[in-house]
């Protein structure tokens, strides 16, 4: 694979006075993973030989050409839905603009460090809720001050402690839409220049939903960039004023929600 291309806006746009902020520039953007192990054949040392020989490639690796040349720019302040059937490549390009993955070619330039939801918030199963939020908190880059200012405000908000203290028990005693839900509250602790959020909508219940959403609206008035892939369409349209429409890898479409998920269900048929 290449050598990651993740560079700073200001790398590709000066900001010119009065006009809007990019934070995201996804530039001709290309992501192929290689799976290994993905035929049949034994990987026998005389195998080996014979393709050094014949200069074959290795019939167990395959690859998987996720992402085909997909372009949009992202601006402060907007809150963009990325929608797309099952495999279209939503939770590939996310992974790359939070820099998890390199582009096999093509760049993103980011604006500040992008928080995938759910990753930048990895946390430890063996460990309580409540030390998950600590540490959590710390990772993000919080003080250890403001981790006590938020520290009840986080385990309010996630619900965790609705029907009983869940709080103080490991995590994996969690439901994993209880523990999706956690994962949440603490990245929307934070304000964040770039926040992803993948699906995390679609875990919690109904009121847990609308307090996201809620926080979600907040982050973007905050002056952050949101990102949310999610296959419902109702908290797209609640949420998103924008929509990026991936299928098989490439870029269907991009414009305002109403009009994008208007095609995409007539595409769809639902
Ligand atoms: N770790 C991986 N290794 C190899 N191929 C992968 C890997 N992750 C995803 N893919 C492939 O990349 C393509 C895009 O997957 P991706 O998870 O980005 O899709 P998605 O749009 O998020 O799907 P879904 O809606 O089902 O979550 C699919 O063909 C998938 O099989």
């Amino acid at each position: 694979m290449a050598v990651a291309e993740q560079q700073t806006v200001a790398d590709a746009q000066p900001a010119a006075a009065g006009t809007r902020v990019p934070t995201v520039i996804v530039d001709d953007v290309h992501i192929v993973y290689t799976v290994y192990g993905a035929g049949t054949g034994k990987g026998s040392a005389t195998a080996a030989l014979a393709r050094l020989v014949t200069r074959k490639s290795n019939p167990n690796i395959r690859r998987v050409h996720a992402v085909k040349g997909v372009t949009f720019t992202a601006y402060r302040g907007e809150a963009i839905g990325i929608i797309g059937s099952n495999g279209s490549g939503k939770s590939t390009i996310l992974r790359a603009i939070a820099g998890l993955l390199p582009p096999e070619s093509g760049k993103i330039y980011t604006d500040g460090q992008p928080s995938l939801l759910g990753v930048n918030a990895a946390l430890m199963n063996d460990l309580t809720g409540s030390t998950n939020v600590v540490l959590g908190g710390l990772a993000m880059g919080m003080s250890q001050e403001e981790v006590r200012e938020r520290y009840q405000g986080i385990v309010d908000f996630s619900g965790i402690n609705e029907k009983g203290d869940f709080i103080s028990l490991p995590m994996r005693t969690y439901s994993s839409g209880m523990a999706a839900r956690l994962r949440f509250s603490i990245a929307a602790a934070k304000n964040h220049d770039v926040l992803m959020i993948d699906e995390a909508l679609a875990t919690g219940d109904r009121a847990f939903q609308k307090r996201s959403e809620e926080r979600i609206r907040e982050l973007r008035k905050e002056a952050g960039t949101v990102f949310l892939v999610s296959h419902n369409n109702n908290s797209i349209r609640d949420t998103c004023d924008r929509v990026v429409w991936l299928e098989k890898g490439e870029l269907l479409m991009d414009g305002p929600t109403d009009d994008v998920i208007k095609a995409y269900e007539s595409h769809s048929g639902k």
